[in-house]
């Protein structure tokens, strides 16, 4: 399994998952949502024997900081149609994976990045991993699912605080809130993330993948929906264009409400 932008290898039937653009802080350009549809997709399918998938970011900052803005320039609605209904199909594979896929979390996990945390079945995060959907900031919604996701996981008083405010919260606050399953020192959540899989490993495969299947046949997916087209609408507006010029040129943006 060879990508450009992540890095996959093999030990003792668990595959650790790197997304490696570490100078952009891994955010999720097209290339590598290209990749982790291939990794879910087919290539992990092929491996015989396999228990389990760890899925974390390079370097020491950053998980994923989300989609990478620097591809939103020029983006249309039409664009941003397919932009959210392409990331919320790759993160479904993820969610519906036949094995455990276990986030190990050790920086930001921002927009995307937290989304895709919340697509993984656990969630293990450093004690430095920070929080949040930001697109707000950017004149936008989520789009890979974290309207509905985050809801999920927190509820609906802390999710649409966090989804209005854009607000980032520390690890030691996301595990209160219940969107995560452990806490480690910065440099052990790989480590955790790979016992977690070690102990699921010891069960029936079987009964593993029925509880996969069951508990994600609980949420409906009319909201997922709902957030593609709602995306779009906002990609479609003037704030929008200045929220994305506004990151770029490194200033803070002057919303206008339309
Ligand atoms: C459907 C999905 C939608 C979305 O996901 S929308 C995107 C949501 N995410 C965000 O809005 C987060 C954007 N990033 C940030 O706010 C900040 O970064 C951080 C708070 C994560 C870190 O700030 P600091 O420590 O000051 O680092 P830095 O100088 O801003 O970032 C280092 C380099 O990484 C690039 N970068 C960071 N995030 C992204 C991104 N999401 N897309 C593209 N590039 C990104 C920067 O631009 C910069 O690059 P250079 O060194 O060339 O100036």
């Amino acid at each position: 399994m060879t990508y450009q932008n992540l890095l996959a290898v093999e030990e003792n039937g668990i595959i650790t998952l790197t997304i490696n653009r570490p100078k952009a802080l891994n955010a999720l350009n097209q290339q590598t949502l290209k990749e982790l549809k291939q990794f879910f997709g087919q290539d992990a399918l092929a491996v015989e024997g396999l228990k389990g998938v760890v899925l974390t970011g390079a370097g020491p900052k950053s998980f994923v900081a989300g989609a990478d803005i620097s591809e939103f320039t020029g983006l249309d609605a039409q664009a941003g149609l397919e932009m959210a209904q392409h990331g919320q199909d790759i993160f479904f594979l993820i969610e519906e994976f036949k094995v455990p896929v276990v986030a190990a979390i050790n920086g930001f996990a921002l927009g995307g990045g937290c989304e895709l945390a919340m697509a993984c079945h656990l969630r293990v995060a450093s004690e430095k991993a920070r929080f949040g959907q930001p697109e707000v900031n950017l004149g936008i919604i989520p789009g890979y699912g974290g309207t509905q996701r985050l809801i999920q996981y927190l509820g609906k008083t802390k999710a649409i605080e966090l989804l209005m405010t854009g607000d980032m919260i520390k690890a030691e606050e996301a595990y209160r809130l219940g969107l995560l399953n452990y806490v480690t020192p910065a440099g052990e959540e790989v480590a955790k993330a790979k016992e977690l899989l070690e102990k699921i490993a010891t069960k029936a495969p079987i009964a593993i993948q029925k509880v996969i299947e069951c508990v994600n046949s609980h949420f409906s997916k009319g909201g997922f929906e709902k957030e593609v087209i709602e995306f779009a609408n906002a990609v479609n507006t003037e704030d929008f264009k200045e929220g994305a010029s506004a990151f770029l040129e490194k200033r803070a943006p002057n919303f206008k409400g339309h």
